[in-house]
């Protein structure tokens, strides 16, 4: 489908997601006491709270926070990797946008991760199968799809791992015995596999060393480059969201507390957190 590119791709509003019952002390959560996201009646971590924003095609958007602040359970949910509590999501590409998708069935749900949506996880395990090669890997992903012709299968699997520099005659190999910026390589691979047009990154250079954090990071300018994928990049690391991010988002106990143009956040950061965030990476 042609997507009107005034238009967002990803559409999310007032997006919650809580860890408990919740009580009538914490019904709303901006009853919260002020600056935390845990109840102290019931112990419901309320992990995203009240979050709405747009992601464009073509654009990257970071979201940045301390450890806890919600980040990686925002496109968990993302990802219906965990449920939501409250909250909607349009993508304009499936059904002209009219559907909710976290409304749908699970074998729509399945759909969209298959065909409109990649995710690539900081730790390798999650998003890999350790013990099928690099090109399985990404077979799997090409026929949850819909792909069984085995020469397209390999065909496709190696212009992806060539597309992320794994050498192709590495491609039977399995990504266990890959150095940790590989692995990072062939999920990216792997996430890309059905060309969908958003992408979901979470720390994925978190842990890896300087030099091979670089080439990671080069290659998702890279794609977004070429290929004009939108992603969402999750970092608690302004550096990285600097480096990649067309516009951020910055998280603090559950809440959006600051949002803009990543340069105007560096440059004029408004909240004392953002400000906090910015001097540190001065
Ligand atoms: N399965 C769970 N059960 C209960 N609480 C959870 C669960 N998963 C996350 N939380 C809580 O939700 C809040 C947000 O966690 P989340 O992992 O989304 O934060 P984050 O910003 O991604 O942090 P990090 O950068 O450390 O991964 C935290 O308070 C966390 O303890």
């Amino acid at each position: 489908m042609i997507h009107d590119e005034s238009r967002p791709l990803l559409s999310v509003r007032h997006l919650t997601k809580r860890f408990g019952k919740g009580c009538t002390a914490c019904s709303h959560p901006e009853q919260l006491p002020e600056g935390s996201n845990h109840c102290p009646h019931c112990g419901t971590v309320w992990a995203c709270n009240d979050i709405s924003f747009d992601l464009y095609e073509g654009e990257i958007l970071g979201i940045v926070g301390e450890s806890g602040s919600g980040k990686s359970s925002l496109v968990q949910c993302l990802y219906f990797d965990s449920s939501i509590t409250d909250g909607s999501a349009h993508i304009a590409t499936y059904q002209d946008g009219a559907a909710n998708i976290f409304r749908e069935s699970s074998q729509q749900k399945r759909y969209i991760r298959n065909h409109l949506m990649g995710m690539v996880y900081q730790n390798p395990w999650i998003g890999l199968r350790m013990q099928f090669s690099s090109g399985g890997n990404i077979a799997e992903k090409l026929i949850a799809a819909g792909t069984f012709n085995v020469h397209e299968i390999r065909a496709r699997a190696k212009e992806l791992l060539d597309h992320v520099e794994i050498p192709v005659t590495r491609m039977d190999e399995v990504p266990l015995h890959f150095s940790g910026g590989m692995q990072q390589r062939v999920q990216i691979s792997k996430a890309l596999a059905n060309h969908p047009p958003i992408l979901l990154l979470d720390e994925v250079t978190t842990g890896l060393d300087l030099s091979v954090q670089a080439r990671v990071l080069d290659l998702i300018r890279r794609i977004q480059r070429e290929s004009r994928t939108a992603m969402i990049v999750v970092s608690h690391d302004l550096g990285v969201i600097r480096m990649l991010c067309d516009r951020t988002m910055v998280m603090k106990q559950g809440r959006c507390i600051e949002a803009g143009l990543t340069d105007q956040i560096l440059e004029d950061p408004h909240h004392a957190y953002t400000q906090l965030l910015v001097h540190s990476l001065l």
